[in-house]
């Protein structure tokens, strides 16, 4: 790894920002000194303070900030163009998300329309990879074509049988969009791409059970075998507003006999679409497959929240001989606990790798900006990159979502910057050239002193309902900015948020800024984020993905992840740069960072 000089550099390029400061009082004493001085001096400081608060609000009001539209320096078409991320999975065009399985190589499903960049003509797009990093596209896998799915093969799963058969559940989407499940297999098992696929000619082979509605019912899980021999499967509905999870007994896996009773329900969570369930283990952090069952294991259940557009977990005990599933806290049940993401993240499918014994997850990003931008752009929506799931085994009650290994084959031109100090209310830039295509991760190291002295307690503090990085608190906000640019009119600020409870313990959140990452039109022109457990004895890290329109941030190792789109007009191609900040008023933080390029990864139509 190629490593730049110390910081020194940066050192002295620390600047007062008053995009990112609030105009705060400044703290008792250092008032003091401001007004010990000259008459004059009090009316000079006046008229500062009364420029910087009109400068302030002009730039905190979130539409009425930026009366310049667009930017004259980069057209409509190159600001399009810059868009297309580099290392996130996406088709050469059109809309995609969706589904996904393996075999040999890994192979990606996904929703896909053929024909457009839009929802429409749902079929499985199919693409393949060795290293879930450089993806082949494949011919579509499955189309509509008949009465059962002529409005859309949606989604569903695939499952790989001991003996070596496969077969794929979907669900399809009638003219009326009534919702029936159906099956299909590969035409050729020995061919390791399985290019082509045949649908079941008795579909469909489900049909919606009396009490729910038609367009309630979907996303076949993966086929798993119980630990008493009986396979089953699971499929996402509601019931008025409790989303639900109906459980199936299949001997032959074209018949399924469903459970009068539900895997599990949670009132008021509407329908549960894209349901997944897995084993994960108390003990380590291999994987365990679908059949795993026993002492030190855990079930986690995630749905998809349909019209929210959330994707939500929660950690329990299965029960196979009554097929229940008990959530380890009911405070923390599916829909009302945690989420898989605190951004755009959304009906994520995951797979246990058997040759990496690790389970990886795969949701879709949609885009935010303007709907008709993705037909200009002839693209729409990317996956995240493939994460690592495991069960947290320091705190119990998270997982940890952290990006494949395969991710860091990308890495070049790293640099590393130790222990930055980064007293309250300064931005730095740092000087890595390009910094569209990155990977960062970033240390903070915070003034336990200056912490512990304080008594104020700022318990309500909450991202989303912040004014993002520009809401100065005592104890944060600290992180890195991202696509920033030279004059820091677009930026999108990744950071921590330390808020002090009245009992004088300490919770802290991981946010994103969204509120000025663009000068153009977002329909997320929000903060993301949440709280994020902090063990005792632990840095606090986050890593950062950057991929033009896309930003990935994990904090803890994964214990809470935000993914953000976000759609630039200046901060884009090199005038994209990179700065560190603390915007507390009253802690110290030391910074240290190591940042990569990111080389683009490879999406080729297979060379047949
Ligand atoms: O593509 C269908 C699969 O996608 C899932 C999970 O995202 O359901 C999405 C859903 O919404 C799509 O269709 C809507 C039009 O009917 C459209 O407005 C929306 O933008 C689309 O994402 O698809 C079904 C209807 O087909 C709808 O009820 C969902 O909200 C998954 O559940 C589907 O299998």
């Amino acid at each position: 790894m190629k490593t730049t000089e110390p910081f020194s550099h940066v050192e002295h390029a620390h600047t007062h920002n008053p995009l990112l400061n609030h105009p705060e009082p400044p703290p008792a004493a250092v008032r003091k000194r401001l007004f010990i001085g000259a008459p004059f001096n009090i009316t000079l400081l006046f008229i500062l303070s009364i420029l910087l608060v009109i400068l302030n609000q002009q730039v905190l009001a979130t539409n009425s900030a930026f009366p310049e539209k667009y930017s004259r320096k980069h057209s409509q078409v190159d600001r399009l163009k810059w868009q297309r991320t580099a290392f996130h999975f996406q088709p050469a065009k059109n809309f995609i998300y969706g589904p996904l399985f393996h075999m040999g190589w890994y192979h990606l499903f996904y929703q896909h329309n053929p024909y457009a960049p839009v929802w429409g003509n749902m079929s499985w797009g199919h693409s393949v990879s060795k290293d879930l990093i450089n993806w082949f596209e494949l011919p579509v896998a499955l189309g509509p074509s008949e009465w059962y799915d002529i409005e859309g093969v949606l989604s569903g799963s695939t499952t790989v049988l001991p003996n070596g058969e496969i077969f794929a559940l979907y669900t399809g989407n009638t003219n009326n969009f009534s919702q029936f499940q159906c099956k299909a297999v590969p035409v050729n098992i020995s061919d390791p791409l399985l290019v082509e696929w045949v649908k079941y000619d008795g579909n469909p082979i489900l049909y919606t059970p009396p009490g729910i509605g038609l367009k309630d019912y979907r996303d076949p899980s993966t086929v798993w075998k119980g630990p008493d021999g009986k396979h089953r499967m699971i499929m996402g509905s509601k019931r008025n507003k409790t989303g639900l999870v109906f459980v199936y007994h299949t001997d032959d896996f074209t018949n399924y006999k469903l459970l009068d009773e539900p895997l599990h329900s949670v009132p008021n969570t509407d329908m549960w679409e894209c349901v997944d369930f897995y084993p994960v283990s108390l003990t380590n952090d291999s994987a365990l497959d679908m059949a795993a069952y026993g002492p030190g294991i855990k079930h986690v259940i995630k749905e998809s929240w349909e019209g929210h557009r959330k994707d939500w977990y929660s950690i329990g005990t299965y029960d196979a001989i009554n097929d229940k599933w008990t959530p380890d806290n009911p405070e923390l049940d599916v829909g009302i606990g945690y989420r898989c993401d605190y951004g755009r993240f959304f009906a994520s499918k995951s797979l246990y790798d058997p040759l990496k014994k690790r389970r990886v997850t795969w949701g879709y990003v949609a885009e935010s900006d303007k709907h008709n931008q993705d037909r200009t752009r002839g693209w729409a929506t990317i996956f995240n990159v493939g994460r690592t799931v495991v069960l947290d085994r320091k705190t119990g009650t998270h997982l940890l979502h952290w990006p494949v290994e395969e991710i860091e084959s990308l890495r070049y031109n790293g640099q590393e910057f130790n222990e930055i100090e980064l007293e309250p209310g300064t931005i730095i830039p740092l000087d890595i050239g390009t910094a569209t295509q990155l990977d960062i991760v970033a240390t903070f190291v915070v003034d336990q002193d200056a912490l512990n002295a304080t008594s104020e307690t700022s318990y309500e503090h909450g991202c989303t309902k912040s004014a993002g990085a520009a809401e100065r608190g005592h104890f944060g906000p600290f992180g890195v900015a991202v696509l920033a640019d030279e004059i820091l009119s677009e930026l999108t600020p990744v950071y921590f948020y330390i808020a002090k409870t009245a009992e004088g313990g300490v919770l802290t959140h991981f946010c994103t800024d969204k509120l000025r990452s663009s000068r153009d039109f977002d329909e997320e022109r929000v903060v993301y984020g949440s709280t994020v457990p902090v063990v005792d004895g632990e840095e606090l890290t986050m890593r950062i993905l950057v991929d033009h329109s896309v930003v990935e941030g994990f904090a803890q190792g994964g214990r809470t992840v935000i993914t953000s789109r976000v759609y630039p007009t200046k901060a884009i191609y090199k005038d994209a740069k990179l700065y560190l900040f603390n915007n507390a008023t009253h802690i110290s933080v030391k910074a240290s960072l190591k940042i990569w390029q990111m080389a683009p990864a490879q999406v080729k139509p297979y060379p047949f």
